[in-house]
């Protein structure tokens, strides 16, 4: 799977069986996540981002596959609902905290997310510099 971000606010994700294959992508360098047996992945995604107006960073991610043996991930979304207007929280910005990211209904965002090439975070980049 390419390497992109989530548009969801929070993913779980579970290893079903076993076989590692999740990487993160942090400094330039990609990351094996070698998860605990039955401990769920919980990774930041594009939303998150957004509300919090950059302060979690939504967590660009790929997973590979072994050659010849099989890889089961369970993966849920946690996400607005589809009227929910995206954009920094009001409460956090101030004059040292102004906002970077443009507010946008969900379903607009959903839109340009899946117009845009699963292409890491150049998605998220672009919604900065349209402000
Ligand atoms: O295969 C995985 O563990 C991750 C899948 C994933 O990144 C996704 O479904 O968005
Ligand atoms: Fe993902």
């Amino acid at each position: 799977m390419s390497p992109h971000t989530d548009a969801a606010g929070l993913t779980l994700l579970l290893q079903v069986n076993g076989m590692p294959g999740l990487q993160i992508r942090k400094d330039g360098k990609w990351f094996t996540v070698n998860a605990l047996e039955g401990a769920l992945i919980v990774n930041v995604g594009d939303v998150l981002e957004i509300l919090s107006n950059g302060r979690y960073r939504s967590v660009e991610h790929r997973a590979v596959v072994h050659q010849n043996r099989e890889r089961i991930s369970a993966a849920v979304f946690h996400r607005p609902c589809q009227d929910a207007v995206i954009g920094p929280l009001p409460e956090l910005l101030n004059d040292n905290n102004k906002p970077r990211y443009r507010a946008m209904g969900y379903m607009e965002f959903m839109k340009r997310y899946y117009s845009a090439k699963l292409d890491g975070r150049n998605h998220l980049e672009s919604l900065r510099n349209e402000l």
